[in-house]
């Protein structure tokens, strides 16, 4: 076979993909694209060959270099498929991409690959109302765990403070997954009480107890083929645990009132901001229970471990407060918030932006309403925004200040050299400051 009919029929291979998919050589240059890549990247205009980093990033050298992982180097060790995320520049703006590499020769044992490319419509890269936003490293991890465990049926447990999008990742979850047609139902834990949970839950027969004054289908049947979705799961009381874990290990479940045993055919994600493990070693969670939950855990950062995506969530939530007007922070307004601890969060962002708009003079919110929005917050204090002031308060050593500010580091950071290059001393120095098992 001639190389061009040999490209030819990858051509044709390429066309039987249902995504974007391109045939790159060892040296990065794209050599042949289907029809859905030319629909959605335009037809390679440029009679020079383009290279893949090029043409998805506007890099001038390749992804590893970049910092990024190069989906084709995986492929070229193992000799066989690789996935990687990637964040890609289309016509229609950043978009989160998962790209399938695979290695393939032609007949001179030359070595080239296909990339398929399957856009991750469950999140934004760009600012849009209504979805997970993000762009940075530690929120692109989160994404591909979400694309990853969607599509399969297992339970997931979503941990993570209060405000960090566990809601959010839950509903993206669904989306990803066979179920996403089927209904995605939340039961809020927190909030039910512990008379309702069993007919919340399981439904009840007209008649069951006082005020049952109607059959009523419960939350269980609601999600039936879908998704369910357990919020503040640590809240559920002990003694109401056990009629969880029997749902969950036999799938059926009994209306109250009834005595026939029905069917159950959900997916079920569960979160909480509470310390399950914790809670299991005090007793107040059931460890047979938490096992069955926990089967994939994914834990949401707290907004100031994705620091980088300050701007790109501010304008999301300025577009969501208000799309019809062209909401936007000051640079000094943006720099004044990125100052700000948000203990809170996303949610906290959200509530500190919609004062901001409130209060605006004009479209453009500028330093000084965000820092009026700051002081109306209702935990708003001094010390909440200079934790320096608070140390001084608690007249605390200035080696208990290095030592916590180490400790915060650690926290945010696995990695102790870059703990090291953040707090610009040397590892020895490092191992020497924290206290053995650290
Ligand atoms: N990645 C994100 N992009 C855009 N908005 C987000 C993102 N994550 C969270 N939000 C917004 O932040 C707010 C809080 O999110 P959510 O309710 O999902 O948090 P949570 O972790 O479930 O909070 P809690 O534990 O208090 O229930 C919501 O208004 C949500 O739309």
């Amino acid at each position: 076979m001639t190389d061009a009919s040999w490209l030819k029929s990858m051509t044709n291979i390429l066309d039987s993909y249902s995504d974007p998919a391109v045939l790159i050589d060892e040296n990065y240059t794209i050599v042949a694209t289907n029809q859905l890549y030319q629909h959605r990247f335009g037809e390679q205009q440029t009679p020079q060959p383009v290279k893949c980093y090029a043409m998805s990033h506007g890099y001038h050298r390749p992804c590893d270099q970049e910092g990024e992982t190069c989906p084709m180097h995986a492929a070229r060790e193992s000799g066989a498929t690789s996935s990687v995320l990637h964040i890609h520049n289309t016509p229609q703006g950043k978009e989160h991409v998962g790209i399938e590499t695979t290695p393939v020769t032609d007949e001179h044992e030359r070595r080239y690959f296909i990339e398929i490319m399957r856009p991750i419509r469950e999140v934004s890269a760009e600012p849009i109302a209504n979805k997970m936003i993000g762009r940075s490293k530690t929120f692109n991890q989160l994404v591909d765990l979400i694309h990853k465990v969607g599509p399969t049926d297992v339970n997931v447990l979503l941990t993570g403070a209060s405000g960090t999008g566990k809601e959010l990742a839950a509903q993206a979850v669904h989306k990803a997954s066979h179920r996403t047609r089927k209904p995605f139902v939340t039961v809020e834990c927190s909030g039910l009480p512990d008379s309702l949970f069993e007919s919340e839950l399981f439904g009840h027969l007209r008649g069951a107890f006082t005020g049952a004054t109607s059959t009523r289908k419960g939350l269980v049947e609601a999600a039936q083929g879908g998704t369910l979705f357990l919020d503040e799961v640590g809240d559920i009381p002990l003694h109401q645990q056990v009629k969880l874990l029997r749902l969950i290990e036999t799938r059926t479940y009994r209306p109250v009132g009834q005595t026939d045993l029905r069917e159950a055919d959900f997916r079920l994600i569960c979160a909480t901001h509470k310390n399950l493990p914790e809670m299991v070693e005090q007793k107040l969670f059931r460890e047979d229970l938490y096992h069955r939950i926990s089967t994939f855990p994914i834990r949401l950062p707290a907004l100031q471990e994705r620091r980088d995506d300050l701007p790109l969530l501010a304008a999301s939530i300025l577009l969501r407060i208000d799309a019809t007007r062209p909401l936007k922070l000051t640079d000094d307004a943006l720099a004044l918030l990125s100052e700000h601890p948000f203990s809170g969060n996303i949610r906290e962002l959200k509530n500190i932006l919609e004062r901001a708009v409130v209060l605006r003079e004009s479209n453009e919110l500028s330093k000084h309403t965000v820092a009026q929005a700051l002081s109306l917050s209702p935990t708003h204090s001094t010390t909440q925004t200079n934790p320096f002031l608070a140390a001084a308060q608690q007249r605390l050593s200035l080696a208990e200040v290095e030592s916590n500010y180490l400790d915060a580091l650690l926290a945010l950071h696995s990695d102790k050299t870059e703990v090291a290059d953040i707090a610009q001393c040397s590892l020895r120095t490092l191992y020497r400051k924290i206290k053995p098992g650290d």
